[in-house]
C-alpha cells in the first residue's frame, strides 16, 4: 500500500507499555483523525513513527510505502517523505526559519536525486514568500530564529510552513489546532486542504476538538484509548463524541 501502515504496534516508556498492539492504515490521499483522551498515548505514537529513539517499538511494525521502517533514523524517516507537526515545537535559536526550511528541503531533494544541486536562493525565496503570504504570516519571520520568542500561535503556522515547503508524503499534525485563534484556525485549515490536494498526502491529523474537522474533513475519525484503536467510523464519529465525551464507548468497548 502507498501510504503509512502501523501493524501491531507495542511501544513501552520506561518498562511502562504506553502504545498497546495498535494498528492503522493511512492510505496516501486519505485524511485520517485520531482522537482520545488525555494520556492516551497519541503524541507517544507521533513520536514513534517517526523514530524517536526513547520510543522503541517492542513488537509490531511500521512501514512507510510498504518498506519496514522500524530500524529508521528520525532523518531517514523524514527524507522518506514522512512529516510531524510537533504539539510542543522545540525553539531552534541561531537558525532562521529561511535557512532552516531550504536545509531541510535540499536534504530532502539531494534524497530524491543524489545529483541535486540543492534549490536555487531565488526559487527558494518565491515559493517561501508564496506560501507565507498564503498562511498570512508576515515576511519578517522567515529571518526570525525558528519558533523562538513565537506565540503559541505562530509555532502552529510555521510547522504548516514546513509541511507547505517539504511536501511531505505522510503527515502527523499533533494537536495542530492548540493556540490557533478561530481567524488563524481557518487559515491553518485551509492551508492543509489545499496542500492535501495538490499533493495526495495521506494525513494524520491528532485532535481534541471537533471544530478542526469542521474545516478539514476527515475519511476516517479513530478513537484511541488505553494506547489503541477501540472505535473507527466516519466524521460523524467526532460529533458524536463532542456531544457524549467519551464515558460511552468505555461503556461499549469494556477495556483489557
Ligand atoms: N518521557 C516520559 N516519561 C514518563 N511517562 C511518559 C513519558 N512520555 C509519555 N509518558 C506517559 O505516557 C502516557 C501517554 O502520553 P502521551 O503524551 O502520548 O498522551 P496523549 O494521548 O498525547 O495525551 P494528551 O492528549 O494529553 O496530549 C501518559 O501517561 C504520559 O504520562
Amino acid at each position: 500500500m502507498t501510504g503509512l501502515e502501523i501493524k501491531n504496534l507495542s511501544v513501552n516508556i520506561h518498562d511502562k507499555e504506553i502504545i498497546k498492539n495498535f494498528s492503522l492504515k493511512v492510505p496516501k490521499g486519505e485524511i485520517h483523525a485520531v482522537m482520545g483522551p488525555n494520556g492516551t498515548g497519541k503524541s507517544t505514537l507521533s513520536y514513534s513513527i517517526m523514530g524517536h529513539p526513547a520510543y522503541h517499538p517492542t513488537q509490531g511494525e511500521i512501514l512507510l510505502n510498504d518498506q519496514i521502517i522500524n530500524d529508521w533514523s528520525p532523518d531517514q524517516r523524514s527524507q522518506a517523505g514522512l512529516f510531524l507537526a510537533m504539539q510542543y515545537p522545540v525553539a531552534v535559536p541561531g537558525v532562521s526559519v529561511a535557512n532552516f526550511l531550504r536545509t531541510a528541503m535540499n536534504i530532502r531533494r539531494k534524497a530524491a536525486n543524489p545529483s541535486d544541486k540543492g534549490i536555487p536562493i531565488p526559487e527558494f525565496r518565491k515559493i517561501l514568500k508564496e506560501k507565507m503570504a498564503y498562511l498570512k504570516m508576515d515576511p519578517s519571520f522567515s529571518s526570525r530564529y525558528l519558533n523562538d520568542g513565537f506565540s503559541g500561535g505562530e509555532k502552529k503556522r510555521a510547522e504548516v510552513l514546513q509541511m507547505a515547503m517539504l511536501k511531505p508524503e505522510i503527515a502527523i499534525l499533533d494537536e495542530i489546532d492548540s493556540g490557533l485563534d478561530i481567524d488563524a484556525l481557518r487559515i491553518v485549515a485551509e492551508g492543509i486542504n489545499t496542500l492535501a490536494q495538490e499533493n495526495q498526502m495521506g494525513i494524520l491529523i491528532i485532535t481534541h476538538y471537533q471544530r478542526l474537522l469542521d474545516y478539514i474533513k476527515p475519511d476516517v475519525v479513530h478513537i484511541m484509548m488505553d494506547g489503541h484503536i477501540v472505535l473507527s467510523g466516519k466524521s460523524e464519529l467526532a460529533l458524536e463524541l463532542e456531544e457524549k465525551g467519551y464515558d460511552w464507548i468505555r461503556q461499549e468497548q469494556p477495556l483489557p
